[in-house]
C-alpha cells in the first residue's frame, strides 16, 4: 500500500455576501473564492491497524475525531465500509502553515486533502464532483478547496462555478496570533443583528430582500484587473467582526493607508488580506504596515493567488 503527500491551499473571499438565513440554520451565500499559495502538507501513511491516528506541528490543531481530516477518513468509511476495511488505518501527518481559525479555510481544506488522498489510497476512482459531494458532508468550503482556483460558491458555499483563475495578483496577510474566531460566532452574531433577510410574501412564499453585488468583480476578475477587483472587495462578516475586535478594524485601516489595491477581512475573520499588484509591493506594503503596528502578537504572510486545488507532490510504497 502507498504513502501519499499532498499540498493543501489556503483560501481568501473575495466577496461574500449574506443573502439571507436558511431552514437548515445555514446562511445563504454568494462568494468568490480564491486559492492563495499558502499551503498545509498532509501525509497519509497506512499504520496496519484500524486507527486513525493524528499528528501535528502546531498544538492549537485538535488530534481527536473533531479535526477534519479525521473526519474526512469517517466520511469515506462509512461510504465504502468494504473497502475501508481491507485498507485499515491510516496515520495523518499534518505540517500547518496556515493559520488555525483565521478564515482561511485551513480544516477545510486539510479534509479536501484526506478525501483526494484517501481516494488515491483505496483506489476508488471517484471524480472531482464526487468528491465534492462527499465534502460538502464536511464542510461548506470543502468542495471549494477540492478544486481551488477562482471560484463562485453559492447555496451555504458548496455550489460552485469556477471562473477564470486569477494569479497575476499577491496577498499581504495579518493576524494576530493570539486572536481566532469561531464561524459560527460570526454567523450567529449576523443573524442575531440583522435578523433575516428573507421576507415571506401574503401567500407565506419566502424570497430574498438581499441584492447580489457581486457582478462587476465577476467582469473585473474576468479582465484581471486588479485595480478594480481591489476597489470591489466586499464582506458583509465585516459587519459584525470589526465592532467586536477593534485591532481587527485597525489592521484594516492600516492597510488601506499605506496603498493597496485594497483590503478586505477574509471570511469570518480575523485575518486581514491586502490586495498588490506584485511580489515586490506585497513587501513594501508588509514593511509599511509592520512599521505603524510593530505589535509582536501581529504575524504576516505574503502569497500568490493560485489556480491549484488539492495537488498530490509525491507517493511512495
Ligand atoms: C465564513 C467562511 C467563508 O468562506 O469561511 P471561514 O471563515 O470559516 O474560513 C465559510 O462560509 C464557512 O465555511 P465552513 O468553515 O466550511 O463552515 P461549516 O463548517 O460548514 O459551518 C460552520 C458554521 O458556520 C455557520 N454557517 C456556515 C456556512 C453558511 N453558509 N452559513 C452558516 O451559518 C453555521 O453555524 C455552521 O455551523
Ligand atoms: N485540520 C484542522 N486544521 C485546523 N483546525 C482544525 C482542523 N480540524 C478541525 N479544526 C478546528 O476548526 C477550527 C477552525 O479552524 P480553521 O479551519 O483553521 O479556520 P476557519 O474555519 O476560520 O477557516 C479550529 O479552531 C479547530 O478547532
Amino acid at each position: 500500500m502507498h504513502s501519499y503527500t499532498l499540498i493543501a491551499p489556503a483560501k481568501i473571499n473575495l466577496h461574500l455576501e449574506i443573502l439571507g438565513d436558511r431552514p437548515d440554520g445555514y446562511h445563504e451565500l454568494v462568494m468568490i473564492l480564491q486559492s492563495i499559495d499558502l499551503v498545509d502538507k498532509i501525509e497519509l501513511r497506512p499504520n496496519g491497524t484500524e486507527q486513525i491516528r493524528l499528528h501535528c506541528n502546531n498544538p492549537q490543531v485538535p488530534l481527536d475525531a473533531s479535526n477534519l481530516a479525521y473526519r474526512a477518513v469517517e466520511v469515506m468509511r462509512g461510504e465504502f465500509p468494504k473497502i475501508a476495511a481491507n485498507y485499515g488505518g491510516v496515520d495523518i501527518f499534518i505540517d500547518k502553515k496556515i493559520p488555525v481559525a483565521a478564515g482561511l479555510a485551513g480544516g477545510s481544506t486539510n479534509g479536501a486533502a484526506v478525501l483526494v488522498g484517501i481516494n488515491l489510497m483505496w483506489e476508488l476512482g471517484l471524480t472531482v464532483p464526487e468528491l465534492q459531494t462527499l465534502g460538502a458532508k464536511l464542510g461548506s468550503d470543502v468542495p471549494f478547496c477540492i478544486s481551488g482556483g477562482t471560484a463562485i460558491a453559492t447555496g451555504r458555499g458548496e455550489q460552485l462555478d469556477p471562473i477564470v483563475d486569477l494569479d497575476n495578483l499577491w496577498v499581504v496577510l495579518a493576524k494576530y496570533r493570539s486572536l481566532s474566531i469561531s464561524t459560527a460566532w460570526a454567523y450567529k452574531t449576523y443573524k442575531q443583528k440583522f435578523g433575516s433577510s428573507y421576507i415571506s410574501d401574503s401567500e407565506g412564499v419566502k424570497s430574498r430582500t438581499a441584492q447580489v453585488h457581486s457582478g462587476s468583480l465577476v467582469s473585473a476578475i474576468a479582465h484581471k484587473d486588479g485595480a478594480s477587483i481591489g476597489k470591489l472587495l466586499y464582506n458583509d462578516l465585516e459587519k459584525v467582526v470589526l465592532p467586536a475586535f477593534p485591532q481587527v478594524a485597525q489592521l484594516r485601516e492600516a492597510f488601506q493607508e499605506v496603498g493597496c489595491l485594497g483590503t478586505m477581512m477574509s471570511g469570518s475573520g480575523p485575518t486581514v488580506f491586502a490586495l498588490c499588484e506584485s511580489s515586490d509591493r506585497a513587501e513594501i506594503v508588509r514593511v509599511k504596515v509592520r512599521e505603524t503596528i510593530p505589535d509582536p502578537d501581529l504575524e504576516f504572510w505574503v502569497a500568490q493567488l493560485s489556480s491549484a486545488g488539492i495537488e498530490v507532490t509525491s507517493f511512495s510504497k
